[in-house]
């Protein structure tokens, strides 16, 4: 995506796989930071403490985090202990796992000395693989959103939660995707945007993208959805995913489930941007079996921004030994789905189709 006339990604390779350069996301919107990452174990850091988050990026950044343990030791041991020790920096978006296990599959069979430039060229390809994955997405969206604008005259109001767009992804986003082309097809729309406690990647992170790219937003607090949905303020609901089982559960962003019931008690079309490889063949029942990250009580309680100086600053939102619980997400039944909106076209969240797509995209 383009920030005030540069083009910009949210990860990449520099110095001849010497390194690789991220956006650090805990400090936008204040500040724009690239950090250059020279190790497996700070790639490791980066996933771990959100740096880099979103689970398409998550994937990217692991294979990129693969490919610099290449850089230190492409020893057998090194590659499967790096590669555990990568795979365990965040347990919910299967596509830190998938990334790995595609690593793994590519550099095994081949002779240590071959491992390094092979890994940074399959890197470099996942990440390619995630651009063109988000534009297609986009497309298939589109359509979505076309179809509303053509019922009526007035813009299209869209709501999403925590941050599905470019920056977690490489680039385009999977459920800005399809706003992103809507308001290049010249399509009015206006996005609600959920600031998505606790880390609050809606606040900071979507509503910086939109800003950045021009398209008519209102940030809202979590628990405004439903009220707004109430009142016909809400055309689609559209969001991200971090794991989908083969039966068409969705694992998101914690307040996604009451988002999709609230859209389910008010008729709203309740849609997720899933690229291929975010769904989970091997799990069937999301609530019981997709693992969800539990998160340092201290996101909860206290929370960042920046003061009337303009420096970056922490304040504790709680009164002393009150404490939190901070499950990372939470699991939405197939049920209350709409669909699935995937870089093959849009799919309905059942298993018949999830297995034709899984068998797609196994070969
Ligand atoms: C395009 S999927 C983004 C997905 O990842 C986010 O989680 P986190 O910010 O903790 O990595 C959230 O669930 C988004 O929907």
């Amino acid at each position: 995506m383009k920030v005030d006339g540069t083009p910009l990604r949210t990860i990449r390779a520099v110095a001849g796989g010497e390194a690789v350069e991220i956006i650090d996301q805990r400090l936008l919107p204040h500040r724009l930071v690239i950090e250059r990452v020279a190790s497996a174990d700070e790639m490791i850091v980066a996933i771990r403490d959100m740096w880099v988050r979103g689970a398409p990026l998550i994937g990217a950044s692991a294979a990129y985090g693969v490919a610099l343990l290449m850089n230190a030791d492409a020893g057998d041991a090194a590659l499967e202990a790096g590669c555990e020790r990568i795979r365990a920096a965040r347990p919910t978006a299967v596509n830190l796992a998938w990334a790995v296990d595609r690593m793994l599959s590519h550099l095994r069979p081949l002779p240590a000395a071959q491992r390094r430039a092979a890994a940074w060229a399959l890197a470099d390809a996942i990440a390619e693989e995630d651009v063109a994955v988000n534009r297609a997405i986009g497309e298939h969206g589109l359509a979505l959103i076309e179809a509303i604008a053509a019922r009526r005259p007035g813009p299209v109001k869209v709501l999403t939660h925590c941050n599905a767009g470019w920056l977690a992804t490489v680039d385009w986003g999977s459920a800005t995707a399809p706003i992103y082309r809507a308001q290049e097809r010249g399509i009015e729309l206006h996005v609600w945007v959920d600031e998505t406690r606790p880390r609050n990647q809606g606040a900071s992170l979507t509503a910086w993208e939109l800003g950045k790219a021009g398209v008519p937003h209102t940030l809202v607090a979590d628990n405004a959805g439903g009220h707004l949905m109430q009142r016909g303020e809400v055309d689609l609901c559209i969001v991200g995913c971090d794991r989908v089982t083969i039966r068409g559960d969705v694992c998101n962003k914690i307040g996604t489930y009451l988002k999709a019931l609230a859209a389910h008690d008010n008729g709203v079309p309740f849609y997720v941007a899933m690229p291929t490889s975010t769904l989970d063949p091997k799990l069937a029942d999301g609530v019981r079996e997709i693992p969800i990250e539990e998160r340092s009580a201290r996101e909860v309680t206290h929370i960042a921004g920046l003061t009337a100086a303009g420096e970056l600053a922490e304040v504790c939102l709680v009164p002393k030994g009150t404490t939190a619980a901070n499950p990372a997400f939470d699991v939405t039944p197939a049920r209350l789905v709409s669909g699935l909106v995937t870089e093959h076209g849009v799919f309905p969240a059942d298993e018949t189709a999830l297995r034709a797509l899984a068998a797609r995209s196994a070969r």
